[in-house]
Formats: C-alpha cells, sequence, structure tokens
C-alpha cells in the first residue's frame, strides 16, 4: 500500500506531486446555486418520480431527505469509518489485506499512483458486500463494531437505492424492477478520507469524474467538499444533515440512452477540517454486457452506445495498463496518452472512440475512473457534453461465442437479461 495521506500530513506543507495545474485547481464557484433535494417521504410518488427524473436529467445528482434510514444508524456507520481511517497505517494495512482476491483494500489518491503524473488529497478503504455472506468476513474487525455497523447500513441503503431505482425505471418507461437484476448486483462500499489540506486551492481531494457505475449513494459529513458540474459550471453541493447524496453514473447514462446524465463531479478538500465520506455503489456484475434498455431504442432513438464492462482480471490488469501506457507505446496509430484497456482472453486490438461515454480522465494524471468499463462504442456520434475524450485500444473478445441459450442467458421476471449480443460484430464484446 502506498502512503496514505492520513499517515504523513500534519505539518507539512503541500507536497510538490499535489500541485495542480492552475487550470484544473478548483476556483471560485457561483453563489446561490444548489442541486435539487428530493424528500422521499413526500405523499405524492409521482411528484417524488418527477423530481427525480428532472435531477437526473438535468444534474445526473440529487440529494435525498426523508429516505427511512434511522439517523443513529447514520451517526454509527459514520462513527466507525472515521475510527477506520483514524487507526495506524499498519492496522489499516492489516485490516484489509484478509482476502487474497482483494475483495476490501485501501489505497490513496488513485488506484494508479505510483505513475500518475499527480496526486489527490484523499485515502479509500473499498469493500464489497453483496453477497453479505460472502464478504463480510473480509470487512475490517476494527473498530470492532465495523461489521455489525455497516452490514446494517448497507442493508437499509439497498431498500433507498432500490426504490429510487424503480422511480427511475418507471420514469424512463421501464419496468420499475429493471434495475433488480446482474446490472446493480455489484455493490461496493467506498469510504474516503480526505484529512486537512495544507492548500486547497491548489490541490483536489478527487479530479474531475464520472462515476463507472450505475449509480451510488452518498453519505457525506458535514463538512463541504462535493462540486457538481452544471452547463460548464462547477455547483457546490451543500452538506445537509443525515441527506444522502444520489449521483448517477456513467452506466445509467448508457443504460437511458443518454435521456439521463452521468454526474460530473469533483472533490475539494478543506484546510482544518478532514472529511469523510462513504459511497454505496452498484454496478453490473462482471462480463455484463450492458447496452441502452430495449425499449428506449426504436428508429428515432437509436441506441447511443454498446458497452463492455471488464472481467475481474482484466480490472487487475488494467489497474497496470492504465499506468504503463502513456509511455510504453506500441500498438499502431495509439497516440502516447491513449489508455490501453486489456481484456483477459483477447485475440485483437480494436480502437473505439468513448468520447461523451467514459467516466473522465482525471485532468493531468490517472485514468483510475475509467478501470471498470473496457469498450464503449458510439452507434451515432456522441452527443454528450463537451469534455476531454480518451481513445482506447481495446484488447477485446469476439462476442461469438454468447448464445440466446436461455440456460446461459437466464430470465429475470420474464425479462430479458442484459448481457447477451449474440450477433454483435465482434467489436462489441465485453
Ligand atoms: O467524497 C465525496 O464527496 C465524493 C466521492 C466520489 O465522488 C467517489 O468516491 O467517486
Ligand atoms: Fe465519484
Amino acid at each position: 500500500m502506498e502512503h496514505l495521506v492520513s499517515s504523513w500530513y500534519n505539518d507539512r506543507s503541500l507536497p510538490e506531486s499535489y500541485i495542480l495545474p492552475p487550470e484544473d485547481r478548483p476556483g471560485m464557484l457561483p453563489l446561490g446555486k444548489n442541486i435539487p433535494v428530493v424528500d422521499l417521504g413526500a405523499h405524492d410518488q409521482t411528484d417524488i418520480l418527477q423530481q427525480i427524473l428532472e435531477a437526473s436529467q438535468e444534474f445526473g445528482m440529487f440529494q435525498v431527505i426523508n429516505h427511512g434510514v434511522p439517523s443513529n444508524l447514520i451517526d454509527e456507520a459514520m462513527g466507525v469509518f472515521k475510527e477506520f481511517h483514524a487507526l495506524s497505517a499498519e492496522d489499516k494495512a492489516i485490516e484489509t489485506s484478509k482476502d487474497p482476491d482483494k475483495s476490501c483494500y485501501m489505497y490513496t489518491s488513485s488506484h494508479n499512483y505510483a505513475t500518475e503524473k499527480y496526486h489527490f488529497w484523499r485515502d479509500g478503504l473499498f469493500h464489497h458486500c453483496n453477497p453479505l455472506e460472502k464478504y463480510i468476513q473480509f470487512w475490517p474487525e476494527k473498530p470492532p463494531k465495523y461489521r455489525e455497523v455497516v452490514a446494517t447500513y448497507t442493508a437499509e441503503l439497498r431498500k433507498v437505492v432500490f426504490r429510487i431505482l424503480e422511480f427511475i425505471a418507471q420514469g424512463l418507461g421501464l419496468n420499475p424492477d429493471h434495475f433488480s437484476s446482474e446490472l446493480c448486483e455489484n455493490q461496493v462500499v467506498l469510504v474516503n478520507h480526505y484529512p486537512p489540506c495544507p492548500d486547497p486551492s491548489l490541490t483536489l481531494g478527487l479530479c474531475k469524474h464520472r462515476d463507472p457505475i450505475v449509480i451510488n449513494i452518498l453519505l457525506q459529513s458535514d463538512v463541504y467538499g462535493l462540486e457538481v458540474l452544471k452547463d460548464e459550471e462547477w455547483i457546490g453541493v451543500e452538506p445537509i444533515p443525515y441527506a444522502f447524496v444520489v449521483t448517477l453514473g456513467v452506466l445509467m447514462q448508457i443504460i437511458s440512452n443518454g435521456k439521463l446524465k452521468g454526474a460530473v463531479h469533483r472533490v475539494v478538500t478543506n484546510s482544518n477540517l478532514a472529511r469523510t465520506t462513504a459511497t454505496f455503489g452498484l454496478h453490473p456484475l462482471y462480463e455484463t454486457l450492458i447496452e441502452p434498455a430495449e425499449a428506449l431504442v426504436d428508429a428515432s432513438n437509436p441506441a447511443l452506445w454498446k458497452v463492455g464492462v471488464v472481467s475481474k482480471e482484466s480490472e487487475e490488469e488494467s489497474k497496470e495498463s492504465f499506468a504503463t501506457t502513456p509511455s510504453s507505446g506500441g500498438e499502431e496509430g495509439r497516440p502516447a496518452n491513449m489508455p490501453l484497456v486489456k481484456s483477459h482472453s483477447s485475440d485483437f486490438l480494436v480502437p473505439v472512440d468513448i468520447s461523451g461515454v467514459l467516466p473522465l480522465p482525471s485532468p493531468s494524471s490517472s485514468h483510475h475512473y475509467q478501470k471498470r468499463v473496457i469498450a464503449v462504442t458510439p452507434t451515432v456520434p456522441a452527443t454528450l457534453g463537451s469534455h476531454r475524450s480518451a481513445h482506447p485500444i481495446v484488447k477485446a473478445k469476439a462476442l461469438s461465442d454468447r448464445t440466446d441459450n436461455p440456460e446461459q442467458n437466464p430470465t429475470k421476471n420474464g425479462q430479458k437479461t442484459h448481457h447477451t449480443r449474440p450477433h454483435a460484430p465482434p467489436e462489441f464484446f465485453a
């Protein structure tokens, strides 16, 4: 594990490696702007649905209040998250190295600490949570209540997030249980910790990015830090006690065929307060192929993208390949800064234009947030947003071995699952 910020930041000026180029530093924000707050306890369900839909279209992000998660449970969860990050570096290392398959681990800045050009002012504790019986044995046992509290907390969050997903599905005109599928079965907790920072004007806690998942439920502490980009302007997300921030990820943008937005966001640091936050993120099982929902595609609304999601193995590999790509070169036609994403069982390389879809690369350093999506092929020119594009060459696996066999592709509630593209050309892969 690299050196966690929390183990050395005290009494030091900001190291050079954390100082961002002027254009990437946080600047002044417009006053008086905020993101929508949806009252999930309100009577009028149609109104709730409408508010969620509008916020998802405009911001890709909103806060929810009266969501039903008891406030004492939220306090307890935040308590154990903070206690964990207050442990010694040795204890943190021991508590996060119980699973040889690394379903629980810690890192600092991004996954590419060793090779990124700039670092970010955050430590992260990551672990899987679904199915609980499989993963809880690898969670930290310090603080002693961590497992019990986080198991209860994530069970409650699951109810909230699937309720929100039902609203979203209905709002899109899909079956209410559209997301109660392998699209959201991979469920992970990421506990971020941003220690007080010697100079918040020069660095960031997290770079500008979109989450590489379907949806994220964030518990932010009472310390300000999160900002979302709307119409080329950063808007601060004010902490509201016991509220959750719901962030739509890039995969929701794709599933909704561009109707909803994956929020572009970043985290700023604070000079005298530490900030601890926890995300509960939902994304597809490994190797699930996802694409715009069938019901949202027709002659006048063609599918905007085809997408593959990496396997666990290639996720591991991609950490390295992202790290080495800028200097290694090698593949023809690949610009020096083009990230390379590898798939473990592939025979050929396909360059794909993912502009408009993938989580944004960090302005100057890692491609950490791209690690789960290996291939996105716009079928019509991408229309979403003006941001830096990345053009990975994807070592791809042909889909020719996929079939429509119902045993291989079980249906759920009579619905087709999302991982079959039997007739897809080889560029569309997982
Ligand atoms: O800590 C926060 O406020 C946001 C964290 C975040 O964006 C992430 O973990 O992807
Ligand atoms: Fe994020």
